[in-house]
């Protein structure tokens, strides 16, 4: 369970980026945002002329024992395996955005209530049929923690040794919303009733009685480290993201962020690698009310704002054409020399 994850940091290429980036046939800053991401990821690559391959989308899903009994979801827990076979028939947004995106999507079974058997297409990663109810006991053993991260770390190392150099993920998982809520409690120290949110469309009352309900749940544990409070709140989807993303990051991927319940495995990855970060472009503002304070608490300004609150990892799929932009503009535009376009700023 031993990650290297290095910083990216590196003056010197970084000061070749920006002066190749400031010689471009545009004034200084013009493209804004873009130039970041262009930096960031010529600085993750280690190179003046970096590539999007092969990007790729995972969908993680899983069950999470508190949702069988329908307090803090509006939906019933079945919603996770329909939505699973729906990802299989290609009907669901992540599949339209990601065919609209040209990004491969792949949809992996981590601990949905269901027995697919051999359904085709789908990745069996499956660790249990749902995580166990936190209000009776921690949602996993020490044990199936550390299959997921595994099993999240190597469908990652497949995607990149098939030439995959960019990577997002998704997740499915009625009730997952509580979860991420628990894991950002723990892992920014944001009291346990500003970290809850509408979820899939609480109303008022409803989102008190999930306060009422996960506070209870949060007062009563006391994790000792990252890993037990991963363990403890669970699901199975978001530990086995966890694992993707300490991997995607080992192997110097780009990784894309999507909305609450991904920045909650990302907050976990961090708190057992914080240089992981350093990979991440942060695609969007869910409009579950706690991804901003996760933002705000990583000191991360994301691409978009559109109030998507779906995640499947589709603010992700959204973003990647921007993400493909920056990279285009930084190998393909031509230079204020290429172009005899002359740089001087006139004084007047
Ligand atoms: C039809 C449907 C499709 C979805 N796709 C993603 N989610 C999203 O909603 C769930 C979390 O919200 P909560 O904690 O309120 O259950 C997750 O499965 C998440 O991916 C969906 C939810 C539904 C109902
Ligand atoms: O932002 C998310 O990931 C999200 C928000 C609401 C419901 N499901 C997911």
């Amino acid at each position: 369970m031993n990650f290297n994850i290095t910083s990216i940091s590196n003056d010197e290429l970084e000061g070749k980026l920006k002066h190749k980036i400031d010689n471009k046939t545009k004034p200084k800053g013009a493209l804004g945002t873009l130039e970041c991401i262009a930096k960031q990821i010529g600085l993750i690559q280690n190179t003046l002329e970096p590539s999007i391959q092969n990007p790729t989308m995972i969908v993680f899903a899983g069950d999470h024992g508190i949702a069988a009994k329908g307090e803090v979801n509006p939906f019933p827990q079945e919603v996770t395996s329909q939505m699973v076979f729906n990802f299989l028939q290609g009907g669901a947004a992540i599949n339209t955005f990601c065919n609209l995106n040209t990004m491969n999507l792949s949809i992996v079974d981590a601990g949905v209530n269901f027995d697919f058997k051999d359904v085709e297409g789908l990745i069996d990663a499956k660790i249990d049929y749902g995580t166990k109810n936190y209000q009776e006991q921690p949602a996993m053993t020490p044990q199936q923690l550390h299959a997921a991260i595994e099993r999240g770390s190597t469908i990652v190392k497949e995607h990149q040794s098939n030439d995959c150099n960019t990577i997002a993920f998704g997740e499915m998982g009625i009730g997952n919303t509580s979860a991420a809520s628990l894991l950002m409690a723990y892992y920014t120290g944001i009291p346990i009733e500003d970290c809850i949110g509408a979820g899939t469309g609480l109303q008022e009352a409803a989102i008190q009685n999930k306060i009422n309900i996960l506070s209870k749940v949060y007062n009563s544990y006391s994790p000792k480290s990252a890993m037990e409070a991963l363990a403890t709140f669970g699901g199975f989807e978001i530990a086995m993201i966890t694992g993707a993303i300490l991997e995607a990051a080992q192997l110097k991927m780009t990784i894309i962020i999507d909305g609450f319940i991904v920045t909650a495995a990302l907050l976990a990855a961090q708190a057992i690698h914080s240089k992981v970060i350093d990979y991440c472009i942060f695609a969007h503002n869910s409009g579950e009310q706690g991804h901003q304070k996760m933002l705000r608490f990583l000191d991360k300004v994301p691409l978009l704002n559109l109030g998507l609150r779906l995640g499947e990892g589709t603010g992700a799929a959204i973003a990647l054409p921007i993400i493909q932009s920056a990279v285009s503009f930084l190998n393909q535009m031509a230079s204020f020399e290429d172009a005899a376009v002359s740089d001087e700023v006139v004084k007047r």
